[in-house]
């Protein structure tokens, strides 16, 4: 069991941020987390990664059950590319830099660093095509580009767990179509940590993301196969709004009909 959240609830002041939350996530599978902003996806990140404490319930990730054993030895085994990583990054590091730094979980890089290490950054970023970024600075990269290097990043640290937090967010058509095939090519791969990939936009949503979690005010909407759920009739309520999905090469692509 990769992660298992039982009846979790998140309170607030007078709000419940997460409301009843149970969820499991097994061996093997790649996950979606869906939902509109303010829904709950980035708390539940926080609480999974053990930054915030439920109020009610009970978490175990990696086998390890919250509360039992030292967080920050789980977090080595957590790869978690957000855009509050990439704003925290020093923009005159090199790639290659950016990349080792990930094996120490450091932002700059302190730690002496072995020719292997050094090799395995550079196949990372081959991996996700940038080798040729290699020694630039990080500030002079685009947005794709940017987002390609932190996953190489959080990759050095082979991880039993890679969270992307919406890696799409300002890339251009092509760089999305470019970026979403090597996250697929990469989660296919049978030594692949399970991945959990965030986005508010279905049309993201690549085959290799077989389950999806729709959350919606606080609460699970409903978690399952990802083809089950990416329907018209039940995305329709889950937006409360009139829409309709239409599948093509095995995506999932929406029409709003009407005025939302
Ligand atoms: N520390 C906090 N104190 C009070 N309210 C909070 C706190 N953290 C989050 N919230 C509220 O909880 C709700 C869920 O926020 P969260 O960031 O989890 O949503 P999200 O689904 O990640 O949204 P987005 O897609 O915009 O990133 C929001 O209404 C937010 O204002």
């Amino acid at each position: 069991m990769i992660i298992k959240i039982e009846n979790v609830s998140w309170q607030r002041e007078e709000s419940a941020i997460l409301q009843n939350v149970s969820w499991e996530v097994n061996q093997g599978e790649h996950w979606c987390i869906v939902g509109l902003n303010g829904s709950g996806k980035t708390t539940l990140l926080n609480m999974i990664n053990g930054y915030i404490w439920p109020t009610k319930g009970e978490i175990t990730v990696l086998g390890k059950k919250f509360g039992e054993f030292d967080l920050r030895e789980l977090r080595k085994s957590i790869g978690w590319v957000s855009s509050s990583l990439q704003q925290r990054l020093r923009g005159n590091e090199t790639a290659l830099n950016i990349v080792l730094s990930g094996k120490f979980a450091t932002i700059g890089l302190y730690d002496k660093t072995q020719q292997e290490d050094s090799e395995k950054a550079y196949d990372l970023l081959k991996l996700l095509g940038c080798e040729k970024l290699a020694n630039r600075r990080y500030d002079t990269f685009s947005q794709g580009e940017r987002q390609r290097v932190l996953i190489a990043r959080a990759l050095i640290a082979s991880p039993d767990l890679l969270i992307l937090d919406e890696p799409c967010t300002g890339l251009d058509v092509f760089a999305r179509e470019q970026l979403l095939s090597m996250v697929e090519k990469i989660a296919k791969q049978a030594d692949a940590p399970t991945f959990l990939f965030v986005t508010h936009h279905i049309e993201e949503i690549m085959p290799v993301f077989s389950k999806t979690l729709l959350v919606k005010d606080g609460q699970i909407f409903k978690a399952g196969d990802t083809q089950d759920l990416l329907n018209s009739e039940l995305l329709s309520r889950f937006f409360d709004s009139p829409l309709e999905v239409e599948r093509r090469n095995e995506r999932n692509w929406l029409t709003i009909l009407g005025n939302p």
